[in-house]
């Protein structure tokens, strides 16, 4: 197999970089700028090689893909993910999101109907009640120079997702020590080291490093707090169970409107008899892992995007003006009615997706629509960031930030994975319709009450220095400046 493997590879183009026996090892020891510089570096090597680039890891065969067509045929034939990300499976067990195919199906399944547009709509009044604490949070550094966004938006979003996810307030943002929150934020990046640092990977060493003993706190203090709201909804729905024997306790969606992730899966799953607390833990804890960062990458991104085009900015703030004409707080409604903000959002993901790359497994040799072979047993990584800047699909601008390619009259993609910043296929983002909501919700209420003011650029393409953090996230913590508009109590 190994030998078949070897010579199916050799078919197809490699980077210049390559050493014989390390492959390109020696490209992934800097930190994590330098990672995120040489994945983008394939991609565009990727580009010149008509869409698909080989290169070896050590003993392991990794393609990069960037042609929609064959990325298309990827992502619905290969829905193994990469063995890379066992290491988070120390957090999340079975949790979807990097589960093997034999559990994700039945997951994905109970999961769909909990992210109907109908459940997810209900939650915008959190994210409007929680836009309106970031935006007093910020009003602590408005006008007093540069200061870093990350802290202030990554705590509304994990203070949104877990308020719809398992209905607990944790007040992040007032408290942005909270235990749960600082042990997310340490797993998260140890994990990152693990995957990209070849010596961390064996478990037999990395425990007896000194880093293991944090590790394992921050996998208690996590797990620990979801049991205890788990056990407490348990407790509570057996309460209301005994209090109304008679009602007919058959699940309807309409009737479950306010309820949170948790009520809504523990119902789908079959209750009493569904999943058991494990399986809950696993996947509130994907929810809230794969649903927080993700949407505040998304946030900084397009602020600083807006920052430093003024003029874009500005009809994003005339077309709030014009849906909000007083000081209220957002309804659901007016989301359908921002539709500049919309294809501002929707451009920034092209251009800083906050996922630049999935990696998925070949478990047996598939011929890509483009004619090349990928042989069973080594892995794809399908490039988000390249296919989003091949100008052969998006135009020789396509590095350009222009909103309004996304106008219904100029948006005429030929492949439907030339834009896929959630993914595409049957394990694509179960909560891209929850995430733009939450992001338009705060990007909106930021910009009625505030103008970000950033070092203009001068080039139409926007320069923003990124590392892999398992998101792609600004280096600089989203550095920005804020000033109160004028007129904020009365736009
Ligand atoms: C801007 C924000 C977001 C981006 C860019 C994003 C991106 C992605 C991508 C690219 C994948 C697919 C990976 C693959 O194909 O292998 C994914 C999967 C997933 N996302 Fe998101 N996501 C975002 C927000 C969210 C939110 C807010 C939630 C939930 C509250 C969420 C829940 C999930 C789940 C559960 C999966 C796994 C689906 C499966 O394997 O069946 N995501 N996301």
């Amino acid at each position: 197999r190994r030998r078949h493997m070897v010579k199916l590879a050799a078919a197809l183009p490699g980077p210049r970089e390559e050493l014989p026996g390390i492959g390109l090892a020696h490209k992934f020891i800097g930190d994590t700028e330098a990672i995120m510089h040489q994945l983008q570096h394939f991609s565009y090597e990727c580009m010149e090689n008509d869409g698909v680039l080989r290169g070896w890891l050590g003993n392991t065969l990794f393609f990069v893909v960037v042609n929609p067509g064959d990325l298309e045929m990827v992502l619905k034939t290969c829905l193994e993910k990469d063995d890379l990300h066992r290491f988070i499976r120390t957090v999340i067990g079975n949790g979807g999101i990097f589960a093997p195919v034999s559990i994700w199906r039945r997951r994905r399944k109970i999961l769909v109907p909990a992210f109907s547009p109908k459940v997810v709509e209900n939650f915008v009044h959190v994210f409007a009640e929680q836009s309106d604490k970031l935006v007093k949070q910020l009003s602590r550094c408005s006008g007093k120079g540069k200061f870093q966004a990350w802290p202030f938006l990554s705590t509304y979003t994990l203070d949104s997702v877990c308020e719809t996810a398992i209905g607990v307030k944790i007040n992040a943002q007032e408290n942005p020590d909270s235990p749960f929150l600082r042990a997310m934020c340490d797993i998260l990046n140890m994990i990152c080291k693990r995957i990209f640092h070849l010596w961390l990977q064996p478990d037999w060493l990395f425990k007896i490093l000194p880093m293991y003993k944090k590790h394992q706190e921050c996998i208690h203090t996590m797990h620990n707090f979801t049991d205890r709201v788990i056990e407490s909804k348990r407790e509570e729905l057996k309460r209301e169970k005994e209090s109304k024997p008679e009602v007919d306790h058959e699940f309807d969606l309409g009737a479950y409107k306010k309820q949170t992730f948790l009520d809504l899966l523990i119902h789908l799953s079959g209750g009493e008899r569904g999943y058991s607390n494990v399986e809950l833990r696993e996947e509130v804890l994907t929810l809230t892992i794969a649903g927080t960062d993700t949407s505040a990458v998304a946030i900084g991104f397009t602020l600083q995007l807006l920052g430093k085009y003024p003029e874009i900015q500005d009809k994003v703030y005339q077309e709030l003006c014009e849906v909000f004409e007083d000081d209220r707080m957002l309804v659901k409604e007016d989301l359908m009615k921002l539709k500049y903000l919309e294809r501002v959002v929707k451009e920034s993901l092209r251009l800083f997706p906050p996922v630049p790359l999935i990696i998925r497994k070949v478990l047996e040799d598939i011929t890509l629509p483009s004619g090349r072979v990928l042989p069973a047993g080594s892995g794809v990584a399908c490039s988000i960031w390249g296919v989003h800047r091949d100008p052969r699909y998006w135009g020789p601008d396509a590095e350009r930030f222009d909103p309004d390619r996304f106008l219904p009259e100029r948006f005429n993609l030929e492949h439907a994975c030339s834009y896929m910043p959630f993914s595409n296929g049957p394990r694509n983002c179960i909560g891209y319709q929850y995430a733009l909501m939450s992001i338009k919700t705060a990007l909106s209420t930021i910009l009625r009450k505030y103008r970000v003011i950033m070092d203009t650029e001068e080039s139409p393409y926007p320069y923003i220095r990124v590392k892999i953090d398992i998101m792609m996230k600004a280096v600089d913590g989203y550095e920005l400046r804020l000033e109160r508009r004028e007129r904020d109590h009365h736009i």
